[in-house]
């Protein structure tokens, strides 16, 4: 019988619910009170730089961690002190390689032989349910080798086996194409959403690659120092950052410095056309994305800046431009036409940008930024 004295509230609905996780090594926080709700068949990407807590947050998830403070449920149900091996999680963690010795048939019935004699699966049920997972991964005939004999991608092909031969609830990854090349990383990319379509499994993946992140997920868990910085889906975090960060890390931002005055924005002697976004008078910072600025074509224009550097790239010329009376490079794509000459001097307008106080470093100082211009 479920435990349902642990379910609370508000993590009905909820196929985990991450609540108030702390977790120190020693003196070294490595989660801040970490509070999330994932979605039953969401796929969801933990996504931050090295050091953010990416892996010790899934290694809560999994129970390979038991969290200094905090809770985690799933459905609803305290599982924060359920053993890993009773929490029906999948996981395919990069350090987690396949067992050498074992064929890839035998590595993927692990998980089913181990179980204790009575929950055991018969050897024939195993057998069948090798044999359908190996067609699901789609590597039928490969039920003899031995890793060695596999190429990357197919390693955590049978990888992905291996944890879904359990009949996890939830399936959690580490990293899971981190060490193939881009291509095979691509590729496996796509086939990892397929297989989260069929399977409909709750599934949360740890990655560094904000491209990965964006392509893969429903939404996007951005973590910075062991906080959540944002959770939104990859248009959120692209249109509506919370947090300098946010818009540093996902995609290429610019920051140039301005000051409020009176609700103007105002970069060295000019007024530049940003909403101050109620912001008191003050130093201010503003973020816009490379695609957000053009060279200004009747003349007008509210930046200035000369030509440094000129780049073909597969769509047109990309223009490397200095910024007048401050230290301070942008990016400008345009097309073969319309590209600006070396040295020229050219004025720039924003269509688009974000403004946060200057001090502003995490999500909490600023969460009602609102929209941008
Ligand atoms: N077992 C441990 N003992 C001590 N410190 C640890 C331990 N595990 C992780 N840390 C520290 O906690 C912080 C977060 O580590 P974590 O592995 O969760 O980061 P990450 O975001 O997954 O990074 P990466 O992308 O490099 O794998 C790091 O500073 C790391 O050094």
């Amino acid at each position: 019988m479920p435990d349902t004295a642990g379910a609370i509230e508000g993590a009905q609905g909820s196929a985990i619910r991450i609540e108030g996780v702390e977790q120190d090594f020693g003196a070294f926080p490595a989660l801040r009170n970490v509070t999330l709700d994932i979605k039953p068949g969401e796929l969801v990407a933990l996504l931050g730089p090295s050091g953010s807590g990416k892996t010790t947050l899934l290694r809560v998830i999994a129970g390979l961690n038991t969290p200094d403070r905090g809770r985690v449920l799933f459905n609803g149900e305290d599982a924060t002190n359920l053993r890993v091996q009773d929490r029906r999680v999948g996981f395919v963690f990069q350090n987690y390689a396949l067992f050498k010795h074992m064929t890839v048939a035998d590595n993927i019935a692990y998980g089913l032989r181990v179980r204790p004699r009575r929950e055991r699966p018969s050897r024939a049920a195993i057998a069948d349910r090798v044999k359908e997972l190996l067609a699901f991964v789609q590597l039928e005939g490969l039920d003899r080798r031995y890793p060695v004999q596999l190429s990357g991608g197919q390693r955590q092909r049978v990888a992905l086996a291996r944890a879904l031969a359990i009949e996890p609830r939830v399936l959690l990854l580490d990293e899971p194409f981190g060490a193939l090349d881009a291509r095979v990383r691509k590729d496996l990319r796509r086939w990892l959403r397929d297989i989260h379509k069929k399977t409909g499994l709750t599934t949360v993946f740890v990655t560094h690659d904000q491209d990965e992140a964006m392509e893969l997920a429903d939404r996007v868990v951005v973590l910075n120092q062991g906080q959540i910085e944002q959770v939104g889906a990859p248009e959120e975090l692209y249109d509506k950052p919370a947090s300098p960060f946010v818009i540093s890390f996902v995609g290429e931002a610019v920051a140039l410095p301005v000051k409020v005055a009176n609700g103007r924005v105002v970069f060295g002697d000019r007024e530049i056309h940003v909403d101050a976004n109620g912001l008191d008078n003050g130093p201010a910072r503003v973020f816009f994305r490379p695609a957000d600025i053009a060279i200004a074509a009747d003349g007008g224009g509210e930046i200035e800046g000369r030509v440094e550097n000129l780049r073909r790239t597969p769509s047109g010329v990309r223009a490397t431009i200095s910024i007048d009376g401050y230290n301070q490079t942008l990016e400008i794509d345009s097309s073969i036409e319309d590209a600006a000459t070396l040295g020229e001097r050219v004025p720039l307008s924003l269509s688009r940008a974000r403004i946060f106080p200057s001090d502003a470093a995490g999500a909490a100082a600023f969460s009602d930024a609102g929209e941008g211009i």
